[in-house]
């Protein structure tokens, strides 16, 4: 048993936190910390949960008590985790972070994309990107692990294969993604209420989103990044456009990425136009790319679950190699369909 402590649980990514460890061989979940809910069972907030979790309470969270635990997730907002970050590195328990504090790999990126200065800018390099298909034997053993926003990994793992091969110019890339509401998190906004979401497609954070930054770190291109909300619970679609570096044929950006993912466990590439509704609840990406010689565009798409492989599904996936376990273990590759 791997004695396993949440921050954050009582939010989206904690709950599928919770429901994914239930399934895992080896993760236990004893401590689960929500300051704002302690004492309360968490069927209270997730009441689907009420059968893997009988009798268990958030707790307030406490330092000493990293002592209990073989490893943390924390799934909380923005910033709080550079505030802890000492307390946990000097227990030097494992640890993979949800939140943005610690994927970028610079100070001053950071402040320009979140509009903050840095509370612990010595402790970025510190992070490894919890990206697995991309810096797999950099988390694999590794004790501290930053993984990525949901938006991110579906454009890195569409584009990154393609800007290696010299398929697609680094300059002028767009991505356009659509995402399901909980990729918003749970408290109640009026930018996700259900008047304002159900039967409407809307774009919103032109030009600035944050998770641009991300984006242009994982692919070493420069993006155009334009997110939407989608009138669906979970997944991501993003639709990805770059200018072709040169002529090639029409299905060479598919047989790449064919290739680079070559026996990934929860990557499938191929011709068919992926949907989200494809990977719900699992941890599987589906993706597909094309090159029109008409408008010298190469086109990729990628579908995945905002929750799963967009979050807790990835942070299961990362924990598993720094731990030396089965990459895969207690993760769906099939999702749940229709
Ligand atoms: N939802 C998604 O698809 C994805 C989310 N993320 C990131 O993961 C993190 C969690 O997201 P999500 O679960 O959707 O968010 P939620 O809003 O659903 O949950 C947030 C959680 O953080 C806790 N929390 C809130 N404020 C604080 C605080 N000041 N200190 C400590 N804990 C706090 C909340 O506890 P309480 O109930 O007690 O307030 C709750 O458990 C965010 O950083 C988000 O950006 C990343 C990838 C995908
Ligand atoms: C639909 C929606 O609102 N999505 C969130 C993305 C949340 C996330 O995954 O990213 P971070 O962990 O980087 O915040 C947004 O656009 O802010």
């Amino acid at each position: 048993m791997i004695k396993v402590g949440i921050l954050g649980a009582s939010g989206y990514a904690g709950g599928e936190l919770l429901r994914l460890c239930a399934a895992h061989s080896a993760f236990t979940p004893i401590l689960l910390f929500g300051d704002s809910q302690a004492g309360e069972a968490v069927a209270a907030a997730h009441p689907h949960l009420a059968l893997a979790y009988p009798g268990v309470r958030f707790e307030r969270y406490a330092p000493e008590r990293l002592a209990e635990i073989d490893l943390l997730f924390a799934c909380m907002p923005h910033g709080e985790s550079q505030k802890i970050a000492p307390d946990i590195l000097a227990r030097g328990v494992p640890f993979v972070d949800l939140g943005a504090d610690f994927r970028l790999d610079d100070a001053a990126t950071f402040a320009r994309w979140y509009g903050e200065a840095h509370e612990q800018p010595d402790l970025l390099a510190e992070f490894v990107y919890g990206l697995p298909e991309i810096a797999r034997d950099r988390i694999r053993g590794a004790k501290l692990v930053a993984a990525p926003g949901c938006y991110p990994t579906s454009a890195i793992l569409a584009l990154k294969p393609l800007v290696d091969a010299g398929l697609i110019e680094k300059t002028g890339i767009i991505v356009d993604a659509a995402s399901g509401v909980t990729g918003a998190g749970r408290a109640a906004k009026a930018g996700t209420h259900f008047c304002t979401v159900d039967e409407s497609l809307a774009a919103y954070g032109l030009i600035d989103h944050r998770h641009t930054a991300e984006m242009e770190m994982g692919t070493g291109g420069e993006v155009l990044f334009t997110p939407h909300l989608a009138p669906m619970n979970r997944g991501i679609l993003a639709t990805c456009y770059a200018n072709a570096a040169r002529d090639m044929d029409a299905g060479a950006p598919l047989d790449t990425l064919k290739a680079a993912y070559e026996g990934e466990p929860f990557v499938h590439v191929s011709g068919a136009l992926p949907a989200t509704k494809w990977t719900l609840g699992s941890n599987a990406v589906h993706l597909t790319a094309r090159y029109d010689p008409r408008t010298r565009r190469v086109v990729a798409i990628a579908a995945l679950d905002n929750l799963v492989k967009g979050a807790a599904g990835q942070m299961i996936q990362c924990a598993n190699l720094m731990l030396g376990l089965d990459e895969t273990e207690g993760l769906a590759r099939i999702g749940v369909y229709p």
